[in-house]
């Protein structure tokens, strides 16, 4: 499939000889979750406003579906681009519902249909119908928020630009919609550029993170390409100035997982298939229960024995899947899909250590002999 943005050598001077963008060139494929992050003033805001042509390129080039940003109308643009940005401006006079589809009744859609779309949007966001007549004035930040993503989501858009959208909201609620954003891009698989000033919601969120500094991208990578092959010094002491035990902030259970796990059904407990994994044990000392979903019921001991586990999601930090572990007893802990609580495996203490280990090596190779 095609990228669905494409920079190449984009250039963005403003007045004054100020290069907020200099020569930057990456593709963004259908799907992904790129977050941008860098200091302060490195043209994060800039780069992402050539997308819907808000920032006009002084050179190169950005296309969109194939088709590059100066050629498109900008309205029509602008109406195929969802975007989000920290201060979301609702109009204060319209309710939840007129503010969803304001886009909507510009582009002439009846009422009804908006009104149905409202509603699903209202469900995607988790709102209650009861909010569709509010005011702007009666929802807190974190509402508002949510309130401007679904208004970016009304005309159904391919690409959807974040502009540090949770970035004046406390810890929880930024939390709550991380995890929300998280759910949704599983859910309708947008492509989504999100700028942060924040490490850890870059690793929360993205497929990819793409690492700027004064106008230029260093790096775009996964955390583990960005932490173990860095591209540029920056991009390393961006990621692992606090050291070697910053790692186990920057990595996740996903990186370590271990799918091939024994597993029994409920109900088949004491089963032929079970009794075989108790004579034939692959050395773990355990084996994992789930029903006919697959969902992930308990541990066991090969002498059938409940055993006290930790269960932590894909996205938990290698951090806190040592303390869950260290609470639990155990040297592994269970990973489950936060949606659903489908077993996907396990993350085992010596496979975090041989990750470790490979960041030691890569770290000891550059200490002088
Ligand atoms: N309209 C403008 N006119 C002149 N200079 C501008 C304009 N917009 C941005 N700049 C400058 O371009 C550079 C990049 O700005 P930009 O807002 O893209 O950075 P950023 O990485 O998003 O910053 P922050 O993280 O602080 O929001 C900065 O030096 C900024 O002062």
């Amino acid at each position: 499939m095609p990228p669905v943005v494409v920079f190449r050598e984009v250039t963005k001077t403003y007045p004054g000889n100020i290069r907020a963008v200099d020569g930057v060139s990456f593709e963004l494929e259908e799907g992904e979750f790129l977050c941008l992050i860098g200091p302060s003033g490195c043209g994060k805001t800039t780069l992402l406003k050539m997308v819907n042509r808000l920032v006009e390129p002084s050179s190169g080039s950005v296309y969109v579906e194939g088709k590059e940003v100066m050629e498109w109308d900008p309205i029509e643009l602008r109406r195929r681009i969802g975007y989000v940005i920290q201060q979301i401006g609702l109009f204060p006079h319209l309710n939840v519902e007129e503010n969803i589809t304001y886009v909507l009744s510009i582009m002439g859609v009846p009422y009804p249909v908006r009104r149905e779309k409202a509603r699903e949007l209202l469900d995607i966001i988790g709102f209650e119908e009861s909010y569709l007549r509010r005011f702007p004035r009666e929802l807190s930040g974190g509402e508002k928020q949510r309130v401007g993503v679904a208004r970016a989501l009304a005309s159904d858009p391919k690409i959807v630009l974040m502009d540090e959208p949770f970035g004046a909201l406390d810890q929880i609620s930024k939390e709550q919609l991380q995890n929300e954003l998280l759910r949704l891009h599983r859910r309708l698989g947008k492509t989504i550029l999100f700028v942060t000033h924040d490490l850890q919601e870059a690793i929360k969120l993205s497929t990819r993170i793409g690492i700027m500094k004064k106008g230029r991208v260093l790096q775009v990578g996964t955390v583990q390409e960005l932490l173990f092959s860095p591209a540029d010094p920056f991009v390393e002491e961006f990621l692992g100035a606090k050291g070697f035990f910053h790692t186990l902030h920057l990595l996740t259970a996903s990186e370590v997982l271990e799918e091939s796990v024994p597993v029994v059904r409920e109900g088949r407990v004491g089963s032929p298939e079970e009794n075989f994994l108790s004579r034939h044990p692959d050395g773990r000392g355990f084996v994992l229960v789930v029903d006919e979903k697959k969902r992930f019921l308990g541990a066991k001991n090969e002498s059938g024995e409940v055993l006290r586990c930790a269960t932590v999601t894909p996205f938990t930090p290698l951090e806190e899947v040592l303390r869950a572990m260290f609470v639990s007893g155990q040297t592994w802990a269970v990973v489950v899909d936060p949606e659903g609580g489908k077993l996907l495996g396990v993350v085992d203490f010596r496979s975090i250590c041989s990750r470790l280990k490979a960041y030691c090596g890569r770290e000891s190779e550059k200490m002088p002999s």
